[in-house]
């Protein structure tokens, strides 16, 4: 048995309770909206899909019907406009989620808190701050869809397989997220050295690779998309449902998600995300991982960046 409280069933919200219930991840789904309208025609739309699915009782709660979740996913906020940053939407998704973190404390006490909303890496810091609850049971989303949309990429690149790809986007869900290239590998081949030990396919690769270039693309994909279509949501969604099922399979998984940095690299008392392990009692340890000088200093900007943030903000 396994019960699941997502907070906001808007886009997002409503996506990963979908792709949930496809996917049997929970045996027991909550939807809760301030909009109580929206969260019951979620709701009731999904459910009505699954006699198709493993058996699950998806519904529309309130905040007493999150009692006993194992998970709890807050969604809730505004979502960004197109040319917004996550940063512009700092000051009114904190308080939003003010109105919401003693309510879940209440009744949630023990469950593992996936904060989604943006600007991620300051909600779980408020939510880190704010709650009281153990550090370990806050997990933000962090750059767990950067990292996703990086080796997409490179797999579209190099015409192979996504699970061969081990390539990471660390520090802030945002404009200052960067690629340690120095950990990046295909196959345990170092992603700088994986052209030239290709033999077939060289030339359908040309031009090689650009690095700044696949950055870029990183960071612009979630604006791009809001532009086209006005909101991401699904592959948000498969990133969220996998650090579901990291946590429920009680096998530790490293992940790029969003954390308390204790000294790590040099950081402390900031959220942002680097290589994590990730087991059933939420987040077990921090890989410190090796960087280079210019990755180490990029993962400082980033962290300096959140905090500039911090200081101007009512958490
Ligand atoms: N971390 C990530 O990788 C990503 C984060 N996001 C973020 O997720 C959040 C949700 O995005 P969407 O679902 O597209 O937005 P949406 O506008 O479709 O849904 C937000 C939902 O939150 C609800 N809500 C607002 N205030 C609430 C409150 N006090 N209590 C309960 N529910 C409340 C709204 O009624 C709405 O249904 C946004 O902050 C967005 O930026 C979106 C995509 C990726
Ligand atoms: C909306 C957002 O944060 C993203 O798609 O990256």
């Amino acid at each position: 048995m396994s019960k699941i409280t997502i907070i906001g069933a808007g886009s997002v919200g409503a996506t990963i309770a979908y792709t949930m219930v496809v996917n049997g991840t929970a045996s027991e789904i909550v939807m809760i909206d301030i909009n109580g309208e929206k969260s019951l025609g979620e709701a009731l739309d999904i459910r009505q899909g699954t006699p198709f699915c493993a058996p699950v009782s998806i519904y529309a709660g309130s905040y007493e019907d999150a009692k006993d979740s194992d998970i709890v996913i807050l969604t809730s906020g505004v979502a960004r406009k197109p040319g917004q940053t996550r940063l512009d939407l700092a000051q009114t998704n904190v308080n939003i989620t003010k109105t919401i973190i003693p309510q879940l404390v209440k009744y949630a006490p023990d469950a593992i808190y996936i904060v989604v909303a943006n600007p991620v890496d300051i909600l779980t810091y408020q939510f880190c701050k704010t709650s009281g609850l153990p550090e370990h049971h806050i997990i933000g989303s962090g750059t767990i869809l950067d990292t996703a949309r990086l080796r997409s990429r490179l797999s579209e690149y190099y015409n192979i397989n996504q699970q061969n790809v081990h390539a990471y986007v660390f520090g802030e869900h945002g404009d200052t997220s960067f690629v340690p290239w120095s950990l990046a590998n295909i196959s345990n081949i170092p992603i700088t050295q994986y052209r030239a030990c290709l033999k077939e396919d060289k030339e359908v690769l040309s031009p090689e690779l650009v690095y700044e270039e696949v950055e870029t693309y990183i960071r612009k994909s979630g604006g791009k998309i809001i532009q086209r279509k006005g909101a991401t949501f699904y592959a948000v969604a498969a990133s969220v449902v996998h650090i579901c099922k990291c946590i429920f399979s009680a096998t530790d998984t490293t992940l790029t998600v969003s954390s308390m940095m204790h000294g790590e690299y040099g950081i402390e008392d900031v959220c942002l995300s680097t290589l994590t392990v990730v087991g059933r009692e939420g987040i077990k340890g921090k890989l410190v991982a090796p960087l280079n000088e210019q990755e180490q200093a990029l993962l400082k900007k980033s962290a300096d960046s959140l905090k500039d943030v911090i200081k101007n903000l009512d958490i």
